[in-house]
């Protein structure tokens, strides 16, 4: 059963590092997940999203760093035996037996419990009834995304570690999952997902922890990530300079804005500028012969905040 919900973490990583040959992909990533709380893990592919959650689950051993879940330190050998119990997980690959037939992996996966959900209720919520009798090999990739999904749950864990746990599904199946989801946190279950989708981050999320390049670049609630106005000013052309546009906008406008440039826009974040300084804006900006395309002020969205934050473009990966 759920914990009582408490002011102490459910679970909390302090500098985790983790390289694979010599290659850092996490470097020095903190993060907790309160009690009763979805915590969501945003980031771009390739970001360390599945090596930190998968570390957390003890499923990998970090290269340094300390994991306490729901009170118990996570050591290199894993879970404490009784931790096990109390947690379930849904990989991203799924990690289900092929041979079997859905509803018997499940049925499997609750004989393991003392005070299982019912196996039946988790396939009939997950619109998987249909295929209980079916091989999981020869599952869509959608139906073995649910049963991964309900293995996880089935057990009434108090933690549940989800990794991309609507990659891949169809807008119904989606919802439904994310029904599922926000019951599960009603009767007062921690979550920590994994995700780089902006709606299930923006529809779940109690705290949104933003992670690129293996570290923290924000978090905090969805409301507080994106409770600012902005003044997005998009260029014409790429400018070779962003670090120079940033120090003609600083001399003109103080500290009155945060003042984000690359090459190809600028967002001012702090506030709704009146028409002098908008004036201000556009005069520093011919400055630095920043051609302007447009300039819109808005609301900034979680996915602002994310591409702000990660970068607009498709990167090279990094070598060692
Ligand atoms: N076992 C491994 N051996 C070598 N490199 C790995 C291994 N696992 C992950 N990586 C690399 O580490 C980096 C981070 O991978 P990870 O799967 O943690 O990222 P992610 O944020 O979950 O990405 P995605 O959203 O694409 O699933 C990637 O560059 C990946 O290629």
């Amino acid at each position: 059963m759920p914990a009582p919900a408490s002011d102490q973490p459910a679970l909390r990583a302090r500098e985790l590092r983790k390289s694979y040959g010599g290659r850092d992909v996490v470097r020095g990533l903190s993060f907790s997940a309160l009690p009763g709380a979805v915590t969501a893990i945003l980031g771009p592919n390739g970001a360390g999203k599945t090596t930190t959650i998968e570390c957390c689950e003890g499923l990998r051993r970090p290269d340094a760093g300390t994991i306490e879940v729901l009170g118990e330190s996570v050591g290199p050998r894993g879970y404490p035996l009784g931790l096990r119990h109390r947690v379930g997980v849904m990989l991203q690959d799924g990690g289900l037996p092929m041979a079997p037939k859905a509803g018997s992996v499940l049925q499997h996966f609750a004989r393991l419990h003392d005070e299982p959900a019912r196996p039946e209720e988790l396939l009939e919520r997950l619109g998987i009834t249909a295929v209980a009798g079916t091989s999981v090999r020869r599952l869509s990739g959608g139906q073995r995304q649910r049963l991964a999904l309900a293995t996880a749950l089935i057990g009434r864990p108090e933690l549940v570690f989800l990794d991309e746990p609507s990659a891949g599904l169809d807008p119904q199946s989606r919802l439904a999952t994310w029904d599922l989801l926000r019951e599960q946190r009603t009767a007062g279950v921690t979550m920590l997902l994994t995700t780089h989708l902006m709606s299930e981050a923006e529809e779940l999320a109690d705290h949104v922890v933003i992670v690129d390049d293996g570290a923290v670049v924000a978090e905090g609630t969805p409301a507080e990530l994106t409770g600012e106005d902005e003044v997005r000013v998009t260029a014409a052309a790429d400018h070779p300079d962003p670090a120079g546009v940033v120090a003609a906008l600083s001399a003109r406008l103080g500290d009155s804005f945060t003042i984000v440039a690359r090459a190809d826009h600028v967002a001012l974040l702090g506030g709704t500028p009146d028409a002098r300084t908008l004036g201000a804006i556009g005069s520093a900006l011919d400055e630095v012969g920043y051609g302007t395309a447009s300039v819109v002020s808005h609301r900034r969205s979680l996915e602002d905040v994310f591409l702000e934050l990660t970068g607009r473009r498709l990167r090279e990966e990094s070598t060692p």
